[in-house]
């Protein structure tokens, strides 16, 4: 089997072999080409030492050379070079106490996570598969090299990493791996925020994001987002919903683009579903303030998971409008727009339609031609450039000032409660007018 390497991976392995020492191309590049997919970044591995490889090669960086990985800049491109490695004893789940080099390719494949990711190639070797995994690929199975519950011992974040790669690829995970992950799950609880993090946004925008299913089912939710789990065990006694909170959330990321803002949205829009329910008399659940709510518990998780501010922040406020339905007169519009902030659309019509689309389907078109309607609303009047903020106001702090009025605590209030009238009737926005009225009306 031939695989088209890149002109400059072709090179950094002509030139470690013409030194004497083997290379392949190794692990995602092989599976992706192999899949007609774009690898993300082309990894080496060698049977030269760092420091040989160091040696051969104009200039590297050090990224990772107590691990025995050195970059290889060609150009502005880096390309990870790897010596074989046996990691030694896993400390914690996580970090190899000590790496050990090791001059056998079979003995570095034998080290790594799914036998889809095992596979090394260069163009006079042709492809080496000792773990079956083009079987795998074409069966289209995640499976462990060797025993699952060694490599799920070595490094906890692989069960995480199994269920990411069925998320991405479509792919099954084989019987044996899946009931080592349910048996050790609980590790996961050791692995750094940022770790899961990285792996959770993947297979969020993956093509398949119903895995979160999976994530539920063999236990691990429980460990990284027990929330989750309190999603997928609460039923929704209403007659809007035919879903579990969680069933219901999974249908709302699957109706929606990969896009990780709008998918993390989706995940955590019902999020305090259960714990903002009371009970009427027919046993019917009733629901209140769980957006705002939501958003408070979303803030939480997105800290503990460690995430940046700008997704935290763009998540929690669709997250708290989601359910934010005005009437349709401009008026009530714009004024729905201001709460939201005019940053939220229209992410936020996308995250109502799919919001609408994972319920039952009773009161559907009605509530879907509701936003559309919404949506043409919000158009129009950002086509006419009415003002929605502060910022777009006629007049300003300084023009009040200018007026006499002193600075101060009063000087924003004037602003907002000009705001106000300016959202029910956006023809007022001159200055003329408003320092009329302010002068007539506000100015105490
Ligand atoms: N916990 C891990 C992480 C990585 N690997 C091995 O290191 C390779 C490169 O890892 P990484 O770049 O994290 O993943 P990719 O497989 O390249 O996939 P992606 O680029 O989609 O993350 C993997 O293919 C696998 O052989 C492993 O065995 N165990």
């Amino acid at each position: 089997m031939r695989i088209q390497l890149p002109e400059k991976v072709s090179k950094i392995i002509n030139c470690l072999t013409e030194a004497g020492y083997e290379a392949y191309a190794v692990g995602g590049c092989v599976r992706d080409t192999l899949l007609g997919r774009t690898p993300g970044d082309w990894d080496i591995t060698t049977s030269a030492k760092p420091a040989e490889v160091k040696a051969l090669f104009g200039r590297t960086i050090d990224t990772g050379i107590l691990h025995g990985t050195v970059t290889v800049m060609l150009g502005k491109e880096g390309f990870e070079v790897t010596t074989y490695r046996i990691d030694g004893e896993y400390e914690d789940a996580r970090h190899p106490k000590n790496v050990v080099y090791t001059a056998n390719l079979l003995e570095d494949l034998k080290r790594r996570d799914f036998t889809i990711n095992a596979m090394a190639y260069n163009d006079a070797e042709g492809l080496i598969d000792v773990f079956d995994g083009i079987a795998d690929l074409k069966k289209g199975v995640i499976r462990c090299v060797g025993d699952p519950m060694d490599r799920f011992g070595e490094d906890a974040l692989r069960m995480l990493r199994a269920v990411r790669f069925a998320a991405q690829l479509g792919f099954s995970i084989e019987e044996k791996t899946r009931g080592a992950i349910i048996s050790l799950a609980p590790n996961l609880s050791r692995i750094s925020a940022e770790r899961i993090q990285t792996e959770l946004v993947k297979l969020l925008v993956s093509a398949h994001p119903e895995e979160m299913r999976t994530v539920y089912e063999t236990g691990i939710s429980k460990v990284i987002l027990p929330e989750f789990d309190a999603m997928m065990e609460e039923e929704q006694r209403n007659p809007h919903h035919c879903y579990t909170v969680g069933e219901h959330t999974i249908h709302a990321m699957c109706a929606i683009r990969p896009d990780k803002v709008l998918r993390l949205t989706m995940l955590f829009h019902d999020v305090a579903k259960p714990v903002c329910r009371t009970v009427d008399e027919k046993g019917i659940y009733h629901y209140h303030g769980h957006p705002a709510k939501g958003a408070q518990m979303a803030h939480a998780i997105f800290r503990r998971l460690k995430f940046d501010c700008d997704t935290m922040d763009r998540v929690c406020r669709l997250i708290t409008w989601h359910d934010d339905n005005p009437p349709l007169d401009e008026a009530s519009v714009r004024k729905a727009v201001h709460r939201a902030g005019i940053e939220q659309y229209p992410a936020l019509f996308l995250v109502k339609r799919a919001d609408i689309l994972a319920k039952s389907k009773a009161g559907q078109k009605e509530k879907l031609a509701y936003v559309d309607a919404y949506e043409r609303m919000y158009e129009e009047i950002r086509r006419r450039g009415d003002c929605l903020t502060l910022k777009e106001l006629a007049v300003s702090g300084k023009d009040l000032i200018g007026a006499g009025i002193k600075p101060g605590k009063q000087i924003g209030e004037i602003l907002n409660a000009l705001l106000a009238l300016v959202l029910e009737d956006p023809q007022k926005n001159t200055k003329e007018y408003l320092m009329s009225y302010t002068l007539k009306n506000l100015f105490i």
